[in-house]
């Protein structure tokens, strides 16, 4: 091996390794150095190693070891391709993986976001609806279908119902806008599978499509795949009859290549549409974020948006993460709940998934609410034809990962799209308040009264509550003084009850709207019910200690301006092994006693008022 002074003179370099001299104690060794060592050293400084030499002593002491760790070095460098510069500039890269991506924050009735709401609104005519609603809802474990479950029991309503109601409310408010007027119908798509398609129909057909046309409405049916046996993939025959393959479920990335191979993209851009808007099932607070991210897409020109809420660590909802390709690449996605914890502690996140100083996860939650901008969404599915990338997730017997518990099969996930796209792609995610735009019912009530406190329960209780929660606060917000909410247990869950407040979209389709008919002698006080429908209904001077539902053409103009008080509706318990009671009934841990109210209906255009 060449001496230091040697290696110097090789190098033509001065003897005095001013390229070291950020590092005195490996400067004052330089000349134990082959000329290799002495390349290894300077890329190692270059690329912030200095500590590596930082405990060295003098020239003298453990010459050994330190001719040993250059040994090692090279052994380092010369395994890996491209060398352990490439290693470490590739450990950077992946190291800064789980960096949280930055995405638009709104904050509900400012200025901004009362001006997107507006924005959102003139842009729904030209937009589509997919619903997934494939799902079993197998930890929901209600039987029948999730989208004909009451959204809340004071109205009775569905979710299914709400959803056509605020995609009609949004299509009559867009078409407004338009100077001459617009005939747009805004196309609705759901999705369904086997286990979903028939009571999906039938719940449609049975009640008139809810006031959509029926050809407004497609379904389109996700087929399910081949269960696998084993690691060797061998396809599982079905437990209860030995001559049919099992089946399952795919996942919801289906929609993509079902609305590829159906044609409605084509038709929907011929049309001059421009946006697809995916939900999912029980959601009841979405549409009170649809016009602001409608709006965020249209005017960021964002091809890909996601919907998020501030994440609580561990909770069960995919964390939206800037993810980066050994390449360089980057990306805007989410990752399951069940992987990020993982990934970040195997990206140098020691803790995981946890909250930081703001008692919420770094990584927003993905509330599976994606805006894709048509144009680009069509080009993109040309090429993949609508297919998503898969992933297995068996549960394995024992730790040798050799037998399955129960088959298992491939599956997708519709938020997912974004994997495939092209770095130009302009992909960004709106966060929303959770109060505002996310309460669904996917828990069943054992479940959710396990849930760690703090965390949401995502049950049915907690589902139909944040209705009346968000409701509640958008009046205060608009000026009515309403009632503080008590606290109560229901199913073993502790929750707020706010004053039983609900409204058609048509009345409430966004804050603006709101604002303008509700002033600020209002007030409702806690043990109180109000139902609005109708679109002009204006609260002036009301004060409600009772329940009261308004039901109004929209020819009639109703003020309601005195002090209703009756002896209303009451809460009482149930309990959710209570079979006497219905199964909607049970999984909310409550129902109403209909004690008192006062029902009153305007079917006369004009002016009238509700007074003493
Ligand atoms: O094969 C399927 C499976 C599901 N679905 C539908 O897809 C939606 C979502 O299903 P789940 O509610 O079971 O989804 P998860 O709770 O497992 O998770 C999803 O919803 C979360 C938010 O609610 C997070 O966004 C998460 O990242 C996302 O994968 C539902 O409308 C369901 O009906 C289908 O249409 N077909």
């Amino acid at each position: 091996m060449a001496s230091g002074a040697d290696a110097a003179a090789a190098l033509g370099i001065s003897g005095d390794g001013e390229w070291a001299a950020a590092c005195p104690p490996l400067r004052r060794n330089l000349q134990l150095l082959a000329p290799d060592e002495v390349e290894l050293a300077k890329m190692l400084l270059n690329e912030g190693q200095i500590h590596l030499f930082e405990h060295w002593p003098e020239p003298g002491v453990d010459d050994d070891k330190k001719r040993g760790f250059f040994d090692q070095v090279r052994r380092l460098n010369s395994s890996y391709p491209g060398g352990l510069l490439s290693y470490i500039q590739n450990a950077k890269k992946l190291l800064a993986d789980s960096k949280v991506p930055s995405g638009e924050v709104l904050n509900f009735g400012d200025d901004n976001f009362v001006s997107l709401e507006a924005a959102g609104i003139k842009e729904a005519r030209n937009a589509a609806f997919v619903l997934v609603a494939g799902g079993l809802g197998e930890r929901l474990g209600y039987k029948g279908i999730k989208v004909a479950l009451p959204r809340e029991t004071t109205t009775g309503k569905c979710f299914l119902q709400h959803y056509i109601e605020s995609i009609l409310a949004l299509q009559e408010a867009s078409c407004k806008m338009v100077d001459d007027g617009c005939q747009t119908k805004i196309p609705f798509v759901i999705m369904t599978s086997d286990d979903t398609n028939a009571l999906t129909i039938k719940l449609l057909e049975s009640n008139s499509y809810f006031g959509m046309e029926p050809s407004q409405v497609k379904l389109l049916k996700q087929e399910k795949v081949a269960c696998l046996a084993d690691n060797d993939a061998r396809l599982a025959l079905d437990p209860s009859d030995k001559y049919k393959i099992q089946t399952k479920p795919h996942g919801h990335g289906d929609v993509h290549s079902l609305l590829y191979s159906s044609g409605l993209l084509e038709q929907w851009k011929s049309e001059g549409r421009k946006w697809v808007l995916f939900f999912q099932d029980t959601n009841g607070l979405l549409f009170n974020a649809i016009p602001s991210a409608l709006g965020v897409s249209a005017t960021k020109g964002y091809n890909v948006n996601s919907l998020a809420v501030p994440r609580k660590a561990k909770e069960a909802i995919g964390g939206i993460t800037k993810l980066t390709h050994v390449d360089g690449r980057t990306m805007v996605i989410n990752v399951e709940y069940n992987q990020l914890d993982p990934l970040l502690r195997a990206t140098g996140h020691p803790d995981g998934d946890a909250n930081c100083e703001t008692g919420y996860s770094p990584y927003p939650g993905n509330i599976n609410q994606l805006i894709l901008e048509l144009g680009p969404y069509i080009e993109e599915l040309k090429k993949t034809h609508g297919a998503i990338s898969e992933f297995v997730n068996p549960k394995y017997t024992d730790s040798t990962k050799t037998a399955f518990k129960s088959s298992t099969r491939l599956e997708c996930m519709m938020q997912d799209y974004p994997k495939t796209l092209p770095p130009s792609a302009k992909v960004g995610f709106t966060v929303m308040d959770t109060w505002l735009a996310y309460a669904p019912v996917k828990n069943n009530p054992e479940d959710a009264a396990k849930v760690p406190k703090g965390n949401p329960y995502h049950s049915a209780t907690s589902g139909e509550m944040a209705i009346y929660r968000a409701n509640s606060l958008i009046l205060r917000k608009a000026g009515a003084q309403i009632a503080d909410p008590v606290v109560d247990t229901f199913n073993g869950q502790e929750v707020e009850v706010w004053p039983r407040i609900t409204w058609s979209p048509r009345w409430g389709l966004n804050f603006k709207s709101v604002k303008e008919k509700v002033h600020d002698n209002s007030s409702v006080s806690q043990r109180s019910a109000l139902v609005i429908n109708g679109q002009n209904v204006f609260l002036e001077g009301l004060s409600l200690d009772g329940t009261l539902i308004v039901n109004a053409i929209d020819e009639a103009e109703v003020k309601l301006t005195s002090h209703v008080q009756n002896k209303g509706w009451i809460i009482q318990h149930v309990d959710y092994k209570d079979t006497s009671e219905k199964e909607e009934i049970r999984i909310r841990g409550f129902k109403l006693e209909k004690i008192e109210q006062l029902e009153v209906n305007y079917t006369e255009p004009g002016k009238h008022s509700l007074s003493a």
